[in-house]
């Protein structure tokens, strides 16, 4: 086997990035994890289009490297990455097949071969009657799927995808996500943009969380959210709760039948258990509430904000 192919498809080594006197992006280092989807996240402005726009070689750092597959990144990897933008770019006077076939063909293809698979990846989206269609004669969820054929035509190692749910119903959405799912179960590493902090936690087993330029967060979704749990518990409950419970414990979201209780970091699950028991508790349901990622964001967000306030002390 050689060197390459066991190299993480991207790697990002401190690389920075200004626009005039605006800090893009900031020192970010990551590597592309071996097996998990990875979200690029951050809310807007954070920088995440500016790195992507590194990666796929639009743009060059001002310091730091990337590197593909080990190698620094050079004018033939564009033709191993697809990339779907924010800003959707197919041309609208265009028929879609005459479209998908010059797109394809710049990234290497035959026309004969690009022309089988666009008209397979139609087919996948209903979208078969469309070829000899001008792109703006279509909706818009169906020009999306359009540019998402565009992007995945040559069969790229990596996928980059920017906010690519953005505006599909939901029958769509599902489609595009159980095709992205099925090309990375194949083999494609991808990268998945966005700051709906719901979607990731679906797709992505892996984050890199971007602020203001610079990465505050990174490592797998699982890992994280334990490392921000706070040791809270949703227990659904049948019949009246015993006042004993609210002596003991700090109770939360109460509704009829369940309440959040926040436990003592030095208590178990167990402890709590046992105790709700002896106290007479009709347990219906128990369960450990992870943090979701938005907040997390929030949480991270803000330690780092609380780290960079100047003291006040003289
Ligand atoms: N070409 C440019 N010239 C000047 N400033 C820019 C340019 N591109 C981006 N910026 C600035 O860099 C910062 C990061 O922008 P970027 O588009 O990378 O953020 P983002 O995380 O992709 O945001 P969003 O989620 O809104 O797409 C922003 O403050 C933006 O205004």
């Amino acid at each position: 086997m050689n060197e390459t192919t066991t190299a993480p498809v991207i790697e990002v080594r401190n690389v920075t990035k200004t626009y005039g006197e605006k800090v893009a992006v900031d020192d970010v280092t990551f590597t592309m994890p071996p097996d998990a989807i990875l979200g690029l996240l951050g809310p807007n402005g954070a920088g995440k289009t500016s790195l992507i726009r590194m990666i796929t070689t639009i743009t060059a750092p001002d310091s730091g490297a990337i590197f593909f597959q080990g190698q620094a990144l050079n004018g033939y990897h564009p033709t191993q990455i697809g990339y779907l933008p924010e800003e959707r770019g197919l041309y609208k006077q265009m028929y879609v097949g005459e479209q998908l076939l010059y797109l394809a063909q710049l990234k290497g293809m035959t026309a004969k071969a690009a022309e089988s698979r666009a008209r397979e990846w139609l087919a996948k989206f209903e979208l078969e009657g469309q070829w000899q269609k001008k792109v703006e004669e279509l909706s818009k969820g169906m020009q999306q799927q359009v540019q998402f054929i565009a992007t995945v035509l040559h069969e790229p190692k990596l996928l980059i995808l920017d906010e690519p749910f953005s505006g599909l119903d939901p029958v769509n959405a599902n489609r595009m996500r159980a095709e992205i799912l099925r090309m990375h179960a194949n083999g494609t590493a991808v990268i998945f943009s966005t700051h709906r902090m719901e979607q990731v936690e679906e797709l992505c087993e892996y984050i890199v969380l971007i602020d203001r330029g610079r990465n505050i967060l990174q490592g797998k979704v699982r890992e994280i959210r334990r490392q921000f749990m706070e040791h809270r518990y949703r227990l659904n409950f049948s019949g009246e709760l015993p006042p004993a419970l609210a002596e003991r414990y700090t109770l939360l979201n109460p509704t009829v039948s369940g309440v959040d209780i926040q436990l003592d970091a030095h208590l178990t699950s167990n402890d709590l258990l046992r105790d709700l028991l002896n106290i007479g508790v009709e347990i219906q349901g128990f369960q450990e509430i992870l943090p979701s990622l938005n907040e997390i964001f929030i949480k991270r967000v803000s330690r780092v904000a609380a780290a960079e306030q100047p003291s006040t002390t003289p």
